[in-house]
C-alpha cells in the first residue's frame, strides 16, 4: 500500500542575520507516523514547526503539507492541524470553557458543540470541575491538559507537539501517550518535539535528530542503535551531537558555586 505523504520539507533553509538556523532540511513524514523530532537547545526544532504552521515567513526551499506547497495553500489547511506550543500564550483571564470555545471557534466549531466537547474531554482528564474557572488559577499540569485539549478539539489530521507532557504527572503522561498511539493508529500524523529522551524513545515510530541546523540521524530507535552502537536514546543523542563534557562542566559549575576559581 502506498504511504501518503503528509509533510515534505525539501531543502528547507532559514537564516537569521546571515546565520543558517536550518540548513537544507529534507524530510518526508507519512500518514500515521509519530516522529520524534529532537536536538540540542537552539538546534532549530521550534523554527521548523513554526515555518510549517506559517507562523514564521521567509525561507528557502519548499514546505509541502497534505501534498500541496504551503505557498499555494489557503488558510483552510490550518483546520487540519493541531498545535501544542512550548510556551503557550494561554489567556489567563479566560475560563477554560471560554478559552476552548474561542479556539474551537477558530476551527469553525459552533459554541454549543465546543462547550460539550470541551467538558467531555476535560472530564477524561479529571479537570471537569474547573471548566468554568479562570486559567490563572490552574496548576501547570492543568493548563497543559487544556492546551492538549485545545490542540485536538477539532480532530486534526496532523499534530505538532512541543514538550506536550510538560508538567503532567506520571498517570496523565500514560494517558496522553496512549492517546497519541491511538491517534496514530487511526492515521493521524504526529510531529513530537521533546527533550525527554526516554519518552521519545518509547513513543516514536521514527526519530529525527537535528543538530546545528542539519539532520544528523533519521530512523527507528532500533536503526539508530544499530548504527551508533549505543544504548539509550540519550547516549545516541550525546554521541551524535558530540557532547561528552558533562562531568567537566558539572565539576566547574560546582566549584564556582563554592567560590573556587576554575
Ligand atoms: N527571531 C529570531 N531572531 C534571531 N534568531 C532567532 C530567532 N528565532 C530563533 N532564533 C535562533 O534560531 C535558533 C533555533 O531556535 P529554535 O527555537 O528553533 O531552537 P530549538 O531547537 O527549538 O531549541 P529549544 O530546544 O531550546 O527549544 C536559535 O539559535 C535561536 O537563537
Amino acid at each position: 500500500m502506498e504511504r501518503k505523504e503528509v509533510i515534505k520539507l525539501a531543502g528547507l533553509t532559514k537564516s537569521y542575520g546571515g546565520e543558517n538556523v536550518l540548513d537544507e532540511i529534507n524530510l518526508t513524514v507519512y500518514e500515521g507516523q509519530i516522529v520524534g523530532y529532537i536536538g540540542p537547545n537552539g538546534a532549530g526544532k521550534s523554527t521548523t514547526v513554526k515555518l510549517m504552521l506559517g507562523l514564521i515567513e521567509e525561507y528557502y526551499g519548499e514546505i509541502h503539507l497534505f501534498g500541496e506547497n504551503l505557498q499555494k495553500l489557503d488558510h483552510s489547511y490550518k483546520r487540519r492541524i493541531g498545535y501544542v506550543p512550548e510556551n503557550a500564550e494561554i489567556y489567563d483571564s479566560l475560563t477554560a470553557a471560554e478559552y476552548l470555545i474561542f479556539i474551537a471557534g477558530l476551527y469553525g466549531i459552533e459554541e454549543e458543540e465546543a462547550l460539550e466537547k470541551a467538558g467531555n474531554l476535560m472530564e477524561q482528564f479529571n479537570i471537569e470541575h474547573v471548566l468554568h474557572a479562570r486559567l490563572s488559577s490552574f496548576s501547570k499540569g492543568m493548563k497543559q491538559k487544556v492546551l492538549i485539549i485545545s490542540s485536538l478539539i477539532h480532530n486534526p489530521d496532523v499534530l505538532f507537539l512541543d514538550e506536550p507532557l510538560s508538567g503532567l504527572d506520571a498517570n496523565s503522561m500514560m494517558v496522553v501517550k496512549e492517546i497519541l498511539a491511538l491517534l496514530a493508529e487511526q492515521g493521524k500524523t504526529i510531529f513530537y518535539s521533546s527533550h525527554i529522551m526516554d519518552i521519545v524513545e518509547k513513543i516514536s515510530h521514527r526519530i529525527v535528530l537535528l543538530s546545528g541546523g542539519s539532520i544528523v540521524a533519521d530512523g527507528t530507535f532500533e536503526e539508530l542503535k544499530e548504527k551508533n552502537k549505543q544504548g539509550t536514546l540519550e547516549d545516541i543523542f550525546n554521541d551524535l551531537t558530540g557532547f561528552h563534557q558533562h562531568k567537566d562542566i558539572a565539576s566547574a559549575f560546582v566549584k564556582i558555586v563554592q567560590g573556587e576559581t576554575v
